[in-house]
């Protein structure tokens, strides 16, 4: 089966903010390749990875990354494929390092940057939906409707306010 999204992650225990991506791909029916590709600590896999990766038939990449979080802007250095980067939360400065380090990408190599954590991970993958969704109207009217359930959930809750 297709796989047009990639989820990678600096190290296994991004795994717990990034599953939150994969949770709402699956949701949506839509596969994807999951790996663990830190540029610091392999980064021969890492160009492999983002070298190949149009050819492979990807549409979108999703990268998490915690601190000194350079994956991110390393894959979007070696792929013209959109990568959507995900501050991963930090222990020792609650992923402040995280966010600033994947945002502050020079110009000429963009990496659309989420919120920090697991909101940034959901709206990793939804992002990457609505990519897929400019030319997979299946995608894009499965995201019409995760929208009006989105707002009329909201409007409901409105009624316990009495
Ligand atoms: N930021 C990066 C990169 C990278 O950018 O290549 N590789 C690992 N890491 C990050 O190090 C943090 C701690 O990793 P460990 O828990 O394995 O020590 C993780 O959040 C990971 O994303």
């Amino acid at each position: 089966m297709k796989r047009e999204v990639a989820i990678v992650m600096g190290s296994i225990s991004d795994w717990d903010t990034m599953k939150e991506a994969a949770e709402i791909l699956e949701n949506f029916g839509v596969n994807y390749d999951k790996k663990v590709i830190s540029a610091h600590r392999m980064p021969k896999e890492m160009f492999a990875f983002s070298e190949t990766a149009k050819d492979k038939g990807l549409k979108v990449i999703i990268a998490g990354a915690g601190g000194a979080a350079h994956l991110p802007g390393m894959v979007a250095a070696n792929t013209i494929l959109p990568v959507i980067g995900v501050p991963v939360k930090s222990r020792a400065l609650n992923g402040m390092d995280s966010l600033l380090s994947i945002v502050q990408m020079p110009a000429g190599i963009p990496v659309a940057t989420t919120a920090i954590g697991a909101s940034g991970a959901k709206n990793a993958a939804l992002l990457a939906l609505q990519i897929l969704g400019i030319n997979d109207e299946e995608i894009a009217e499965k995201l019409v409707l995760f929208r009006k359930k989105q707002h009329d959930d909201a409007e409901k809750s409105g009624e316990q306010l009495g």
